[in-house]
């Protein structure tokens, strides 16, 4: 792929772009709102210039309810070689192109599963795909050579390539994207109106269970729509445990010593499914989940802090698998914790004791 046109600039089209810039993809970039465009532009993703004639690959990356009028627009103008979307759902977009009349022969719907709950060209990063799942949903006409265009799109991003059915795909991020952010955002809901002095207890857990509630609701308003049924369906299956939970726990407040252990069963049961459910989450690079070791520093909240912890343990030899800092509310330190390799725990902390890090235990 020589050009490649993004039509849509924000977190996830600047991120393509990024990505398809560094390897020397000559990218054009457009928006409905042309500043967007040109922070993308200002960030190293391409030119906000028009391209002179059709490129390799259109990619469009406009919110869901715009995708169909975008994509409709851009393959009647001509401007691609190939055409692709990378909407969070997948039969709608297609079967509104049907309506449209459109040849789909030169189209291809893909999703990448990674984003952030943030909007916007300025959240995007070059790297956001990287070993991420990219879900392609080619259909028997779809033509060779864009589905080898999008392969080489995905190739650049770094992810893995995944084919699916359009409305498989829409019946599985159901349940590993649509229902958890609703989950997310109910829990997240709870905190609205309760008391300060019960938020500023907020650790790790909450974070972890809330991150996504943070997202634009007006994306998220398209995604839903056009996915409803199977959300719905799952969201029932919520409802139920929610039941028997609550149930449980009524038991459990009982004076009734049967009734409590009816109820810490129930409770037992959940809780174990969970697990069960739980190690099922890939890993990293899409990989089986692996088991880290956590080495908690202590660090003050000052520059440059977290590049000397990382530039010790690398001198150590030590690879840091993945990172979290939580903050301690109102004062000025934070807890880093390091997730190594099991066989790399005892190094790490022996390197950063020598250098006067304080650990926790
Ligand atoms: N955010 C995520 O985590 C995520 C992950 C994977 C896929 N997606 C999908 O990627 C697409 C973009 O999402 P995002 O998170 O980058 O959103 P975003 O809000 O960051 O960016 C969307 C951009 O599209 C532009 N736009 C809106 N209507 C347009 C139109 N008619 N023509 C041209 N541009 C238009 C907006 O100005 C904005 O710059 C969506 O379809 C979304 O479902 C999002
Ligand atoms: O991690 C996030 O912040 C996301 O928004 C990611 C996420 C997801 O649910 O995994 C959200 C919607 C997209 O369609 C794909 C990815």
């Amino acid at each position: 792929m020589r050009t490649a046109l993004v039509i849509g600039t924000g977190l996830i089209g600047t991120s393509a772009a990024l990505a398809l810039a560094r390897r020397g993809v000559a990218v054009h970039l457009a928006d409905h709102d042309p500043g967007q465009a040109r922070t993308a532009a200002a960030l190293g993703a391409g030119t906000d210039e028009a391209p002179d004639g059709p490129v390799d690959l259109a990619i469009v990356a406009a919110p869901p309810a715009h995708v169909a009028k975008v994509l409709a627009d851009a393959m009647r103008r001509g401007l691609a070689r190939g055409y692709l979307d990378v909407a969070s759902v997948k039969g709608g977009p297609r079967r509104e192109l049907e309506a449209l009349g459109l040849d789909l022969t030169f189209y291809l719907g893909t999703h990448p599963m990674s984003g952030r709950e943030k909007s916007g060209p300025l959240a995007a990063t070059a790297d956001l795909f990287e070993g991420r799942p990219w879900v392609l949903t080619p259909t028997r006409d779809t033509d060779t050579e864009v589905l080898n265009l999008a392969l080489e799109l995905v190739s650049h991003c770094r992810a893995v390539p995944v084919v699916m059915d359009a409305d498989a795909h829409d019946r599985a991020v159901a349940l590993v994207s649509h229902m958890p952010h609703l989950v997310s955002s109910m829990v997240a809901a709870r905190l609205e109106h309760a008391e300060e002095s019960a938020v500023r207890l907020c650790g790790q857990g909450i974070r972890d269970v809330t991150r996504i509630a943070a997202s634009d609701p007006r994306m998220w308003i398209d995604i839903l729509s056009a996915n409803p049924g199977p959300v719905a369906d799952l969201l029932s299956e919520v409802a139920a445990d929610l039941t028997e939970t609550v149930r449980a726990l009524r038991d459990l407040e009982s004076a009734d010593a049967a009734r409590r252990g009816e109820g810490s069963a129930g409770i037992a049961d959940l809780l174990r499914r969970g697990n069960a459910g739980q190690v099922r989450v890939p890993g990293k690079h899409g990989s089986a989940p692996r088991a880290y070791e956590t080495v908690v520093v202590l660090i003050d909240d000052q520059p440059g802090q977290l590049a000397r912890i990382f530039a010790d343990a690398g001198r150590a030899g030590v690879n840091i698998e993945d990172v979290r800092i939580e903050h301690a509310t109102g004062q000025q330190a934070g807890l880093v914790q390091l997730m190594v390799e099991p066989q790399a725990q005892a190094a790490l902390k022996e390197a950063l004791r020598e250098r006067g890090w304080a650990l926790r235990q």
